[in-house]
């Protein structure tokens, strides 16, 4: 409003009693306002939508968000799972960044979305003009095929491609970045916005994993018994700030260090000082530094054997490096970046080096508690992780270094929201947690916060781990809510001591008792090992039969959270 109109309203308020104030509130509130004169059912507003499970799609369109208000382009930004194709009807600009999972299926959030574009219904797209940033990773055989699959379906529904997709390989930010500048020039500016937009909050101080939180660690107990050969520890953090707003059922991203005596071996063998100086990220720092918490120093890329294969020289891996994609992608999956380096050593300028490695991947880890009983402290469970690499055994980088963190040492960490992973929101609905070793961890927090919020639900845990003697985590925790009610009725499976008991066994055992406590919209959740609680639940699928079976999945009564 101009003055003269401001001080117009303000002498016709002055002159009204309290009910004309509020007659004439009531009445502007119901007056249909005049419509803009150019009536469009488009939104003018460009959708950034993003879809993923580990949160690069999310971070990257939060960023391309705040950068297009910064060019005075109104956005809105949506998450595939919550979007509706119908809705892509009313727009006219999007942008889709999305990432693709397990063996090049969408992520598991987007598959409502994924399924209902590319159904035979899906509704013609002609008025929409579109581009497509795909996340993935490029040793995976299915490469970035959630991305290319929407971006081909977009314009088969008759949709215009603004802007030529952009596959990303685990190092997307630059890609990603060239990416979203040269879309955002393809867009039509607003005319009403020659000023910049402001972001709806602001994101600067925001922990992520841009911007991770500094932890002290304050315990590392070992939960199993010391004759484990992959025992599972239980961490405390301490948590000085409140900001991270984790709830029962989230996760916290891991940034780990690589083990001082791997970046050794590679300074070692690239025959480099650890002090030269590199720059990571557009941040200058000693090259030890890049290698140890910044670059992965395990799986070689395909550029990077390229590289390499150059650089020393060697023959034998000038052949792989030229082999065809898929026997380059078998062999890479039967060597390291050390052995690449020890087999044909070579020294690279420090600088080419960092360029040429991937950067290191953060590890979720589910929180073990609720921080509205303890929110001063996070506590997580980590088993020491073992794999077989073709003739010897090697140790996860994340779980090696986590166990060997000490009381007083710092860990880098961001939060990570498992939307899919909660406690129901009505405080009566039934919960049937089955689990597996660490798969325990959020049920630990489940339980403590189910206690503090004193909701009696009915609670049956189902848990399975090696043996009751050397393996049952948590234990006393579990006995405690059980005794206090917290907890209706556990069982547990000891695959050392029951040889050939399983999960599924027990949930078949109960058929009866479990079809009652479906009955009463029971919500069932799977936590931990993948194959064995797929196998749990493909079992408990053909014993409750489609009819009871499908009807979960649309009710979004089953919770997964498998690794
Ligand atoms: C369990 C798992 C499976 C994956 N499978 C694939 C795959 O089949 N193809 C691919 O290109 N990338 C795959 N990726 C890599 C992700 O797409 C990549 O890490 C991406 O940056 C994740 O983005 P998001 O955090 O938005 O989900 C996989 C990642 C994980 C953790």
């Amino acid at each position: 409003m101009n003055e003269p109109q401001w001080q117009q309203v303000q002498q016709l308020l002055r002159s009204l009693d309290q009910r004309q104030t509020l007659w004439l509130s009531g009445y502007l509130a119901a007056t249909p306002q005049p419509q803009d004169s150019t009536p469009s059912t488009h939104s003018p507003s460009v959708l950034i939508a993003h879809g993923g499970e580990t949160g690069n799609s999310h971070g990257l369109a939060l960023k391309l968000a705040d950068q297009a208000r910064d060019a005075g382009i109104p956005v809105e930004v949506a998450d595939l799972a919550q979007l509706r194709v119908r809705q892509l009807t009313k727009r006219e600009h999007l942008l889709v960044i999305c990432s693709t999972h397990g063996d090049g299926d969408p992520p598991e959030p987007i598959m409502p979305f994924h399924d209902a574009l590319m159904a035979d219904n899906a509704p013609r797209l002609e008025g929409l003009n579109f581009a497509v940033l795909a996340l993935g990773d490029r040793s995976y055989e299915q490469f970035c095929v959630t991305g290319q699959q929407l971006d081909q379906r977009l314009e088969a529904l008759g949709g215009k491609r603004l802007h030529a997709r952009q596959d990303c390989d685990v190092d997307f930010a630059e890609p990603a970045a060239r990416w979203s500048q040269s879309v955002l020039a393809a867009l039509p500016k607003s005319d009403s916005a020659a000023a910049p937009i402001p972001a709806a909050a602001p994101a600067t101080t925001t922990i992520s994993r841009q911007n991770p939180l500094d932890v002290e660690v304050l315990e590392n107990l070992r939960l199993s018994d010391s004759r484990r050969r992959q025992p599972i520890h239980h961490l405390e953090l301490a948590l000085e700030t409140t900001d991270l707003a984790l709830k029962p059922g989230d996760a916290v991203g891991i940034l780990a260090d690589n083990p001082p005596a791997l970046v050794a071996a590679v300074l070692d063998a690239c025959n480099l000082s650890g002090d030269a100086a590199v720059s990571v990220n557009g941040q200058s720092l000693p090259l030890v530094q890049a290698l140890r918490q910044h670059l992965d120093l395990t799986l070689p890329s395909s550029r990077f054997l390229e590289f390499w294969a150059e650089l020393s020289g060697n023959d034998a891996l000038r052949h792989r490096a030229s082999a065809d994609s898929r026997e380059q992608r078998q062999y890479l999956k039967q060597v390291q970046i050390i052995d690449l380096l020890t087999q044909a050593p070579a020294t690279p300028e420090p600088q080419a080096l960092v360029d040429a490695l991937r950067p290191l991947q953060p590890r979720l880890y589910d929180v073990a508690n609720s921080l509205n009983v303890i929110g001063d402290e996070l506590h997580l469970t980590v088993k020491d992780y073992r794999y077989s690499f073709v003739n010897r055994t090697e140790q996860g980088i994340a779980s090696r270094y986590l166990l060997a963190l000490e009381a007083g040492d710092s860990v880098r960490l961001y939060p990570h929201r498992n939307a899919r992973f909660q406690l129901p929101e009505q405080a009566e609905t039934p919960l049937i947690l089955i689990g597996e070793g660490t798969g325990i961890a959020p049920y630990r927090a489940f339980l403590q916060e189910l206690e503090h919020q004193q909701q009696n639900r009915p609670v049956w845990l189902i848990f399975a781990e090696q043996s009751f003697e050397q393996d049952f985590l948590y234990q006393s925790d579990i006995q405690l809510a059980h005794a206090n009610g917290a907890l209706t009725k556990v069982d547990t499976v000891f695959y050392q001591d029951q040889p050939g008991r399983s999960l599924a066994a027990v949930l078949r055992d109960q058929d009866a008792t479990l079809r009652e406590w479906l009955d009463q919209d029971a919500h069932l959740y799977f936590c931990g090992d993948k194959a064995r609680l797929t196998e749990c639940e493909k079992a408990l699928a053909e014993q409750l039969g489609s009819e009871l079976w499908k009807p979960l999945g649309k009710a979004k009564r089953l919770h997964r959270n498998l690794y």
